[in-house]
């Protein structure tokens, strides 16, 4: 597993409309230790998803370094692997040909790849799913689907913007576990964007809360695993730490 740092990064648009330069990240320097769980939250516009896409090496930056295991970003990668909220599987392959997607791009033969798809599938309870089509499940599959397809590859830091906010409040809640489960088993390094406050203190190490392109305040989340919705929503310093983390994005 690889670190994730930022240092003094910034990004200034072009906004063809106002025919003027926007600057929507300022100085933001940032160190993620390698297999730590960062979730990023911030009004919308705050420059969310402008950090992830840099990261991903979607963008360049315009001022600053990211650098992933020390190294500087030049561009995407297989150490990084990244699930949108409206993610993409191929509706012409079987879900478990998407989830050998990455494993075949790197050249690993069909049947062991398949044992990697299946591993995969196994951990979100779907092994039963994979000779099915994507049209031919329901969104959370999908979502889980679109998860272990970014795993598969190994990434060493998994980048997630708003994976789960398309999905119904009762799935959303078992993907969060879920996750939370693999990650403690696989132990990557993630960055997850979400506008859930209560999401991001559920997940993470650390939530960093930002504010017109710059980091408000860090905040860590000492709450023991494995995380449970069941335990955690009456428990004092989830609400604690969530009242802080809403007390902050509402003041961004
Ligand atoms: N391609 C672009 N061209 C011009 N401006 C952009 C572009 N992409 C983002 N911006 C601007 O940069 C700022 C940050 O956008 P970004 O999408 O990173 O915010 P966000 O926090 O992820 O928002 P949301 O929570 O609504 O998804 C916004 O003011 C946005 O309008």
């Amino acid at each position: 597993m690889k670190s994730l740092s930022l240092k003094s990064l910034s990004k200034t648009y072009f906004d063809l409309y106002a025919g003027s330069q926007h600057t929507a990240l300022h100085d933001i320097s940032l160190d993620v230790p390698a297999g730590e769980f960062v979730s990023i939250v911030g009004p919308s516009g705050c420059g969310k998803s402008t950090i992830l896409n840099m990261v991903a090496g979607f963008i360049p930056q315009s001022g600053g370094e990211i650098l992933v295991g020390g190294e500087p970003v030049k561009g995407p990668g297989a150490d990084r692997g990244v699930v949108f909220q409206s993610f993409a599987l191929f509706p012409w392959k079987t879900v478990l040909e998407n989830v050998g997607f990455g494993p075949k791009m790197r050249g690993i033969p069909k049947a062991e790849r398949d044992e990697i798809a299946r591993e995969y599938l196994d951990l979100v309870g779907l092994a039963h799913a994979a000779d099915r089509y994507p049209n031919e499940l329901s969104g959370g599959m999908q979502q889980r689907v679109g998860v272990v397809r970014a795993l598969a590859n190994k990434p060493d830091i998994l980048l997630m913007d708003e994976p789960f906010a398309s999905v119904d409040a009762q799935t959303r809640m078992t993907l969060q576990e879920e996750l939370t489960r693999i990650w403690e088993e696989r132990r990557p390094t993630v960055i997850f964007i979400t506008h859930d406050v209560p999401e991001a203190v559920f997940l993470a190490n650390r939530v960093v809360v930002l504010s017109k392109g710059h980091i408000l305040e860090q905040v860590e989340i000492p709450l023991a695993r494995p995380r449970i919705w069941d335990q955690l929503v009456e428990d004092d310093s989830f609400k604690e730490l969530s009242n802080k983390v809403l007390a902050l994005v509402r003041a961004a």
